[in-house]
Order: structure tokens, then sequence, then C-alpha cells
């Protein structure tokens, strides 16, 4: 069966689901156990996925607004307490039991001293281009790793929380996502980022291993070559000339991320959009093309076959065959 293909045949349930749903659809393909990595629990596969199935999808349990309007950063802290504690009050006892189950690093790691707040700090997400941030109960088991193997995406259309194979996954490995931060930084910046901003020492197989193998000099070439691209890409001015040699940066981008274990469909789906444009601009069809099928795998693989962007790339390649 075709990849895409396969890809529908797993996202045919479209409808958002509870929380309950989630965990009976997806009860059998990842279980909760205690984590090595990281204090307390973590989720590991219980069968074998490939790179850009589906794991799983979720509600979030609690939506809380990202800021309010408010006269002082004081005022701002308390409404944000409050919307909190509002959530949470209006929760079933029980769902409320499972969410002070969750991990809370703004206490001292105590059941006593977990608040609600806490709690939802340590585990919510931003979703992107939404006003309000969401805590999803399942979703928040997932440890973090600088070298992921899931990567999760926000549906709009669906209002819920996606998760996807980055890469293929063995039965027994732990499933870690990547909390931070967005750019490619050097163990030392990236340990620093993840204890200001999440406050945990990363214990990672990518921060362990340090600049063992070079790693910290690979992420600061793949930043550069990152920021070279997009600002090249997006200056439109490409003579063929210039365009062999930005594309030779993609190339070489692409390949120093896969050694780098972040070759995942979330990670490349830019990298191949500016190959596309590059091609474009200096009207290479062929080249375009290639890279906008490229592009089209990356997004089923980290957003799904049904996703708006899947679908806008598919029409764009309908198109060029029209034009052809
Ligand atoms: C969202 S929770 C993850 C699930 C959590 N382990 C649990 O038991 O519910 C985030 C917390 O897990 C721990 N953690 C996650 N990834 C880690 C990592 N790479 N290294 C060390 N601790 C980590 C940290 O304590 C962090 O505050």
């Amino acid at each position: 069966m075709e990849k895409a293909d396969r890809l529908r045949d797993k996202s045919n349930f479209e409808q958002p689901s509870a929380v309950t749903d989630l965990l009976h659809k997806h009860e059998s393909s990842f279980e909760m156990f205690d984590a090595t990595l990281a204090s307390g629990k973590g989720l590991r596969a219980v069968v074998a996925y490939k790179q850009g199935d589906e794991i799983m999808r979720e509600t979030a349990i609690m939506r809380i607004p990202n800021s309010q309007p408010a006269a002082s950063r004081e005022a701002a802290e308390q409404l944000h307490k409050n919307a909190i504690q509002r959530a949470y009050n209006s929760l079933h006892h029980e769902s409320q039991k499972s969410v002070m189950a969750l991990a809370s690093c703004n206490e001292d790691g105590t059941d006593v001293a977990r608040t609600p707040q806490g709690v939802y700090d340590t585990n919510s997400f931003r979703l992107e281009n939404d006003p309000k941030g969401g805590l999803f109960l399942t979703i928040a088991r997932i440890n973090h790793s600088c070298r992921p193997n899931v990567t999760h995406f926000w549906s709009p259309r669906l209002q819920q929380k996606l998760i996807f194979a980055a890469r293929d996954i063995d039965i027994g490995e732990e499933l870690l996502t990547i909390y931070g931060p967005g750019q490619c930084m050097a163990t030392k910046c990236r340990r620093e980022y993840l204890n200001e901003r999440f406050s945990f020492e990363c214990n990672c197989e990518m921060c362990r291993e340090g600049n063992a193998n070079g790693g910290d000099e690979k992420m600061l070439e793949i930043q550069a070559l990152q920021e070279d691209i997009a600002m090249q890409s997006s200056s439109g001015l490409v003579s063929t000339t210039d365009a062999e040699g930005q594309l030779a940066s993609v190339t070489t981008c692409l390949a120093l991320m896969k050694e780098q274990g972040l070759g995942g469909g979330a990670f490349t789906k830019s990298l191949f959009h500016h190959g596309y444009d590059i091609c474009l601009a200096a009207g290479d069809y062929d080249g375009a093309r290639s890279y906008l099928n490229s592009e089209l795998t990356a997004v089923m693989d980290s957003e799904g076959v049904h996703s708006t962007k899947a679908i806008e790339i598919e029409e764009a390649l309908k198109n060029f065959h029209d034009t052809e």
C-alpha cells in the first residue's frame, strides 16, 4: 500500500474524541511506564511504528488563555492562576485526580505541594495560532529529547493534538518529543534553555553525548545553514549559479539534520519549501516539483494527510501537472 494510502487509512476517524476515547483507541499501541531517562513516568511503544504513523490524538482536558489584558504583571499572573483554578474546579473529581497525578516542576515534587497551576504550567502547550493553551492528560506523559522520535501537531480543524512518529520506532522504545528550543543549539545552551524554561536538567541521548561526535558543531552548522537558506530564498533574486549554491546548502543541511536524528518531517518541511522557492525563482520547474513532493511527504508525516497544508500542496502539485 502507498504511504499516503496507509496514512489515510490510519487517519480515517475524523471527529474530535473525548480523552477516554483516545485512551481506548490507542491503549494497545503504547503504555505508561516508570521512565529511566527522567523522573516519574513516560510512554513507550508496544507496537512498532513507521516514520509518519499517527500514534495518538487527544483533546485537551483544560484550555486556558495564554495571556489576558491586565494592568500589571502581578495582575496578569493572578488572572492566569484564577483561570486555571476555575477550569480545574469545573472538572469531574476523577479528572481532577488525573490532572493532579501529572508532574509539577514549580513545586518541590511532593504530592502535597502540587497545585493545579504548577501542573498546568509544567505540562501544557501553547497551540499554534490559538489564543488558548491546552493540557493533554496522555501527551503530558511524553518526556523530552533533543533528538525526539515523535513530534506533535495542533490541528485547528479537529481541535486536537496529534502525535506522529518522527522516525521508525521499535517496540519498547520510549516515545520522546522535543519541548524546545525552536533553534538548533550546542549542548550547554540547550540545557540552559530547558532548565530555565522547564526547570529540568536534560538527560537525553543527545545531551549525554554532548560534543563527543562533533554534535555541537553540527547543531551550530545546521542553525547557520537554516538561517542562511531562509534569508536567501525569501530574497527571491536567484540566478542559476546562486541557485546551485543554495540548493547545495539545502542538501548539506538535510544530511546534517539526518545525522543528528532530526530528519523527521516536522523538522525538514520548511527546508524542502525553501528548496522549492529557490528552484522556482531560478526557473527550474522539475527541481521545484521534486522539492514540493518531498515537502508533501514531510507535511503528511508530521501533520497528517488531511492537514490544510497537505491539501494545499497537493493542489499546487496538480497545477504543476495541469500546466505541463
Ligand atoms: C511533561 S512532564 C513529562 C512526564 C513526566 N515524567 C511524568 O512523570 O508525568 C515533564 C517533566 O518530566 C521530566 N523530564 C522530561 N524530559 C526529561 C529529560 N530529557 N531529562 C530529564 N527530565 C526530563 C522533567 O521533570 C519535566 O519537568
